[in-house]
């Protein structure tokens, strides 16, 4: 299995693996999970970090797109649906920083690397949420592609990513409903409001194409990352299928997939559809996006802004440390 996958760069031939890297993939090719205290080559450690990292950072600046919209709800009810989803997403930021801790770095360090730019989230997130009916295409749209991910990443290689992922998807497919649902009552109002649901599929359409990562000639993890299992399907498969669901949700809606590209390929069973451009893709995750700094801003300003309660509760822990090792001293 490991000697047919195309080498990608910096990838071992299966001859060239150690004796301890040959069992490891052994195990892997058995379909079994590695766990946070086994052996593991320095490599596959180092990629889970970066994608589960970038996984975490991606739920966390995730909010931001959607929390804009909190107050500004059209009802209680969507504002009360609207809170409990970005709440739900500060979670899976929270449960994924935990499967990277398992790894061996911590959540600060994770965080640093997020401020200073070294590490990335999901370009997804560098444009801007305009009105109520954005809201509708990132439920939908958004949340849509990322479950077609996440469902295969429940089958990954690593023991706590795999498990983070089960409760993830069982959250992200009622985002993704409330999203559609909300794209319904749009597309099913006023002239207005259709309109404006269609625009907001037309913008949204390619940015969430671009989520699934870059086409498979361009791809430098994938070979390695799906020898290890840690990813299962390449970025075309999963943007292949997420086309092919989305397309006759689209339909039911009256709304029209912005691509004079899409047709039926009865050969193939799938949608023939356009690439996003990727030039757009590359300046969104060198920095360059709409709104790059914006977001990143208000993530290091949230961390500033937490610094006294650290402090504080550092302050706490070491008074509470204090007073045990005197207790403990006193008994003796
Ligand atoms: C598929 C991929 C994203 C990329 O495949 P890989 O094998 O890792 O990389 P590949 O060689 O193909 O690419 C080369 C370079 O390009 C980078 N890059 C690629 N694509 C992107 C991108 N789109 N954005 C930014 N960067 C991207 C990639 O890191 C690499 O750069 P590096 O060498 O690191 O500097 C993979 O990491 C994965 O499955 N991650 C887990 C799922 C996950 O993170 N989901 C997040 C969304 S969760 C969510 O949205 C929930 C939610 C909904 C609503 C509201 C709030 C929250």
């Amino acid at each position: 299995m490991y000697a047919q996958l195309v080498k990608s760069e910096g990838m071992k031939s299966a001859a060239e693996l150690s004796p301890e890297e040959r069992a490891f993939q052994e195990r892997i090719d058995r379909g079994e999970k590695i766990e946070p205290k086994e052996w593991m080559p320095e490599g596959y450690r180092k990629t889970l970090i970066r994608q589960v990292g970038q996984h975490a950072h991606s739920e966390i600046v995730g909010q931001l797109p959607e929390g804009n919209w909190i107050t500004r709800a059209p009802t209680l009810e969507r504002k009360a649906i609207l809170l409990a989803k970005v709440q739900d997403e500060a979670g899976h930021g929270l449960y994924l920083y935990c499967a990277a801790e398992t790894l061996g770095v911590s959540r600060d360090q994770l965080l640093a690397k997020l401020h200073d730019g070294s590490m990335k989230y999901s370009s997804i997130f560098n444009y801007p949420t305009l009105n109520w009916a954005d809201i509708g295409a990132v439920g939908w749209l958004v949340d849509g592609a990322a479950i077609m991910n996440q469902v295969q990443l429940q089958k990954t290689s690593y023991g706590p990513y795999s498990r983070a992922m089960i409760r993830i998807c069982k959250e992200e497919s009622f985002h993704q409903r409330q999203g559609y649902d909300i794209m319904m009552k749009m597309a099913q109002g006023t002239a207005e409001q259709k309109a404006m649901a269609q625009d907001a599929l037309d913008r949204f359409w390619y940015p969430a194409l671009m989520m699934f990562g870059p086409s498979d000639k361009d791809s430098v993890h994938s070979a390695q990352s799906m020898a290890w299992k840690i990813k299962i399907n390449t970025n075309d498969e999963l943007r292949q299928k997420f086309v092919d669901q989305t397309v006759p949700q689209a339909e039911y809606l009256g709304l029209k997939i912005p691509d004079p590209n899409l047709t039926w390929n009865e050969e193939k069973k799938g949608y023939d559809f356009s690439e996003p451009d990727w030039s757009e893709f590359f300046e969104v995750i060198a920095g360059n996006g709409p709104c790059n700094k914006e977001r990143l801003g208000a993530r290091v300003k949230a961390w500033e802004d937490g610094a006294w309660f650290r402090d504080g509760l550092l302050a706490h822990a070491e008074k509470a440390e204090a007073r045990r090792a005197a207790a403990r001293v006193a008994a003796e």
